[in-house]
């Protein structure tokens, strides 16, 4: 019976609301499942932007899993989840697939607030074994019957992640049903790295090893004994096969894991045939599929980089379509052109990045000086261990990792480097609320997370122009230092020649006698405009000071506002509990002072995707919640 919703375009896929629908078609109809879910993908993302050859080489994996397992009782983690747009287009949210990435619509990336089918939170590489083998523990444990398949869908970069190889060397003793999708399409964001990727490309095992190992996995099968006492005997047969033929032992299968593979991963039918083989078999397994990231969209497949997150493009000439605005230079851009001269006349100089070349700008010291730059892949507390290991032998290491990610990194950046004050520069790009990417994504925990730490200093530039000033200033101080800056473009041009500055200083951009409006950061041209405006409007007379460095903090700033004893703002694109609020409402309570101060930044919730702008509303730290809160104070102070 068909649907209203049968749109001619897409004729299956409009009418499959859930995967119970997809289920309901014969195996015969899912290659043209997949052709719509390609379709559907392109013609969307060509106008909604977001994440693109990831979900367009994972249609086939995607639909097989929905089709085999028994979701949402059977669980599906994804990694990173970018890959899972056609998850969750097959799992009820065609018709709002139009709002992905948008306030109030879609996540990009799995949400369990968003779908019972979103079975863990993602975003940041390399979580899934180690949440899908809890999962799967669980559910044993709690004597689930049927006993719940989990399955984690993993990249071959993300595999790579620490914190996957600590899941799979627990897989193997822990009781678990876990299955693993080694979604292997050779790249990363930029290209991929490291051993293992090229350990996995050249991976195989040979058909007869394969065949034997089904057919008696099929003879069990069929003659019913796929009992545990069955199983028993395969994991026998397969490690008396094993002995024969060692040379098939894998990295998987040397941690217990039954691998599977290497299969092409758009072959839908014989992964339906491999995954219902091999679904029952209990233990730990990996299933290595082979795709192509961008498949089925030539623009993408062959630059499946440029095509991670290609923003708005052509659907049918394939153009990419630039944002036509002449915009001020990226600060990440200003990062990579600065460390590059800085590079050229100190050779002590180091790059380190975490598979985000491209994104951190860091590609510009790798062309300049590729052996003094080094992609160490998804691992975030291995660069910074990794850096704190040249540092400590002289070199002086600039690691850029976005802010979020670097929270991966928290224990290594205290134990690895400031407990001996190693000269680390540490690049947090995308700092602050980084927009559609979202909750996982928002930089705006790293002033609180690094406050704290003896020894750091940490520093937030309000331009361009400050960012060199602050490359600078860190490249010949010794010990480790922080400098926060934005996703995008800054808002001026490049001014100035490049200078030190002095370090824990901060700056008074304006002066004023009623109260102190105290910014770090960016979020100082925001407010230079409200100040401007509420002094005309309230006859009042506004200090405005840049913190530049929030740790250490400006002592004088506070002796200052100690002694003029007016209300005091602070702004800051990161959360206000913990952050520069918190450090100067210390600061001044140490002091003796009582006067109000009143904090803008990011409350103490998770903030959802958006337009940063819209983001920063929401959290009444734009303009319009910087004139809400001098217009609070104005009235009594001329009352
Ligand atoms: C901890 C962490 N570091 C970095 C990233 C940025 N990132 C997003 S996707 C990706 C590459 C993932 O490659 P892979 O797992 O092979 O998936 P593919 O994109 O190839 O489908 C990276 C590095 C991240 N999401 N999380
Ligand atoms: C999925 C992921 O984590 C990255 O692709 C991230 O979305 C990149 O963010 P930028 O677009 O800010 O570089
Ligand atoms: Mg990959």
């Amino acid at each position: 019976m068909e649907k209203e919703t049968k749109d001619d375009k897409y004729p299956l896929l409009s009418q499959i609301d859930s995967p119970a629908d997809l289920r309901k078609l014969p195996v015969q109809e899912l290659p043209k499942v997949c052709s719509e879910l390609r379709s559907f993908l392109i013609n969307s993302l060509s106008t909604h932007p977001g994440h693109f050859a990831s979900s367009m080489g994972a249609v086939e994996l995607t639909v097989a899993l929905h089709y085999v397992f028994n979701t949402p009782y059977d669980r599906i983690v994804w990694d990173v989840g970018h890959q899972a747009y056609g998850h969750k287009i097959l799992t009820g949210r065609r018709e709002r697939f139009s709002t992905n990435r948008t306030l109030g619509g879609l996540s990009g990336f799995p949400s369990p607030k968003e779908s019972e089918y979103d079975t863990f939170t993602a975003g940041h590489a390399s979580n899934s074994i180690s949440a899908a083998l809890g999962m799967t523990v669980a559910s044993s444990l709690q004597n689930e019957t049927p006993l719940r398949n989990v399955v984690a869908v993993i990249g071959d970069a993300s595999i790579s992640g620490g914190l996957a190889f600590e899941g799979l060397n627990n897989a193997a003793n822990a009781n678990s049903n876990l299955l693993i999708i080694l979604n292997d399409n050779d790249m990363s964001i930029d290209r991929n790295v490291g051993s293992l990727n090229s350990y996995l490309a050249h991976l195989t095992t040979s058909k007869a090893y394969n065949n034997l190992r089904y057919k008696f996995a099929r003879f069990l099968r069929k003659n019913h004994l796929v009992t545990n006492k069955g199983k028993g005997m395969i994991m026998r047969f397969n490690n008396s096969l094993k002995s024969l033929i060692t040379k098939e032992q894998n990295i998987f299968e040397g941690l217990n894991i039954r691998y599977f593979g290497p299969f092409d991963g758009h072959d839908l039918p014989t992964i339906i045939n491999v995954l219902n083989e091999i679904k029952d078999f209990s233990g730990p397994r990996i299933l290595h599929l082979r795709t192509i990231k961008g498949k089925g969209y030539e623009p993408a497949e062959k630059d499946p980089a440029r095509w991670h997150a290609p923003g708005r493009f052509d659907a049918k000439t394939g153009k990419i379509i630039k944002d036509s605005v002449k915009k001020a230079p990226k600060y990440q851009d200003v990062f990579g052109e600065t460390l590059v001269a800085l590079a050229e006349r100190n050779t002590k100089i180091v790059g380190v990045t975490a598979a985000m070349p491209s994104g951190t700008s860091m590609n510009k010291l790798e062309k300049a000086f590729p052996s003094r730059t080094f992609d160490v892949g998804i691992s975030e507390g291995h660069a910074v261990t990794f850096a704190g290991g040249m540092a400590k032998e002289g070199m002086k290491p600039f690691v850029a990792i976005y802010s979020s990610f670097l929270q991966r990194a928290y224990s290594h950046i205290i134990h690895d480097v400031a407990i001996e004050g190693l000269p680390v520069t540490f690049c947090l790009d995308r700092a602050g609320l980084v927009g559609e990417d979202g909750a996982t994504h928002h930089g705006v925990f790293d002033m609180a997370y690094l406050r704290s730490i003896p020894g750091m200093t940490v520093a937030s530039p309000r331009s361009l122009d400050m960012l060199r000033h602050l490359m600078l200033t860190a490249e010949s101080f010794d010990g480790p230092f922080a400098i926060r800056y934005p996703r995008g473009n800054g808002d001026s041009e490049l001014s100035e020649e490049m200078h030190k500055l002095p370090v824990g200083k901060g700056e008074l951009l304006k002066d004023g006698s009623d109260m102190v409006v105290l910014t770090i950061g960016p979020v100082a041209s925001e407010a230079r405009k409200v100040i401007d405006r509420a002094e005309k409007e309230f006859g009042i007379s506004i200090a405005h000071y840049d913190m530049i460095f929030l740790k250490p903090m400006d002592k004088e700033i506070i002796d200052r506002i100690v002694a003029m004893n007016v209300p005091v703002i602070t702004v800051e694109d990161g959360v206000v509990d913990g952050g520069m609020g918190s450090a100067v409402l210390e600061a001044l309570s140490e002091a003796g002072s009582d006067v109000a101060v009143h904090r803008l930044g990011v409350p103490d919730r998770f903030i959802p995707q958006g337009k940063p702008a819209e983001l920063k509303h929401l959290c009444g730290f734009d303009e319009e919640g910087i004139y809400e809160a001098i217009a609070k104070i104005a009235n009594p102070v001329k009352g």
